[in-house]
């Protein structure tokens, strides 16, 4: 799939990993909606691509991706602005164990909605051209620890999520591959919720045998993800990938049994 003139919608992408893929996508000439819940953020992200790409290449729509209405408004107001749909990346992400239901509510309702709402304005099904879905899991979901039980369960559940849908977009002819990014420990705000009580609870106490762990299997940049993340957009043999970016091996694939059934 060749990027230029093709339209993206990335949530969480006015920082971290999500506003990495976002100027990925500007560079090779996609417009991009800026999907995020920080007001402030958002716009200082979109002034900042404003002045890199130019103006008209790419918006900002604040929005709480738990909040159904707003969420399908900031979908269809990407399709009026830019006059279609191709790229969908459900990247926004919480780490909060104290709040585990917002968590579960961002990281894996938000992402099935985001999924559902982007076949809608991309699937064959309705009549459109097709397009890929990438939905952001972690290696949190292969290498489960005790500080994050529900992050891990939420990431866990985007990738069955997501592999379960890559079958039913196949069976389904809808012209839509769905893939999932995970990445290792990765240089952005979120890393630093693991000093934080507010975000961690009771498992703030392991606080330190997680930092072992980031400086065991190191820290990734953002670009890196970012070019993880478009290869999965642009190499149309895949669906129901599912990537992993680590220190160690880089960007590479899992690999499952063939279904037997
Ligand atoms: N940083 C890391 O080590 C890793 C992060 N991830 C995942 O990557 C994704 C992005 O994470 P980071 O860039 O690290 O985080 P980040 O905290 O730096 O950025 C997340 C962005 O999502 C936005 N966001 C949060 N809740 C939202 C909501 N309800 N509605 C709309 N936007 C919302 C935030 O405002 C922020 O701009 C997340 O899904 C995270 O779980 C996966 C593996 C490693
Ligand atoms: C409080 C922490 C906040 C954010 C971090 C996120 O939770 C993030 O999503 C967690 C990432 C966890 C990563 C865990 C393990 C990483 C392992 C490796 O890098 C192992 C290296 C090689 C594995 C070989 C393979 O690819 O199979």
């Amino acid at each position: 799939m060749a990027l230029r003139g093709k339209v993206a919608l990335v949530t969480g992408g006015a920082q971290g990993i999500g506003c990495a893929v976002v100027e990925s996508l500007l560079k090779n000439e996609a417009k991009v909606s800026i999907v995020d819940l920080n007001q402030e953020v958002g716009e200082k992200c979109k002034k900042q691509l404003d002045e890199q790409f130019g103006v008209g290449n790419c918006s900002f729509i604040q929005c709480d991706v738990t909040d159904a209405a707003k969420l399908q408004e900031a979908f269809q107001s990407t399709v009026d602005q830019f006059g279609r749909l191709d790229i969908v990346i459900n990247n926004a992400g919480i780490n909060n164990e104290k709040n585990w239901e917002k968590t579960i509510e961002v990281n894996l309702t938000s992402v099935i909605k985001g999924t559902y709402l982007g076949l809608e304005h991309m699937s064959k099904e309705h009549g459109k051209q097709g397009g890929v879905v990438i939905n952001v899991s972690s290696m949190a979901a292969f290498f489960h620890s005790p500080h994050q039980p529900v992050y891990t369960a939420t990431k866990h559940g985007v990738i069955g999520f997501s592999r379960a849908m890559a079958d039913a977009s196949e069976h389904g002819d809808y012209g839509v591959r769905i893939n999932t990014l995970c990445p290792a420990f990765v240089d952005t705000p979120l890393l630093h919720s693991v000093e934080l009580e507010e975000n961690m609870g009771k498992f703030v106490k392991f606080k330190d045998d997680f930092k072992h762990r980031m400086r065991k299997f190191g820290v990734l940049t953002p670009s890196l993800v970012a070019e993880g993340m478009m290869m999965m957009i642009t190499d149309s043999r895949l669906n129901g990938a599912v990537m992993k970016i680590t220190c160690s091996k880089g960007i590479h694939y899992h690999t499952y049994e063939p279904l037997s059934a």
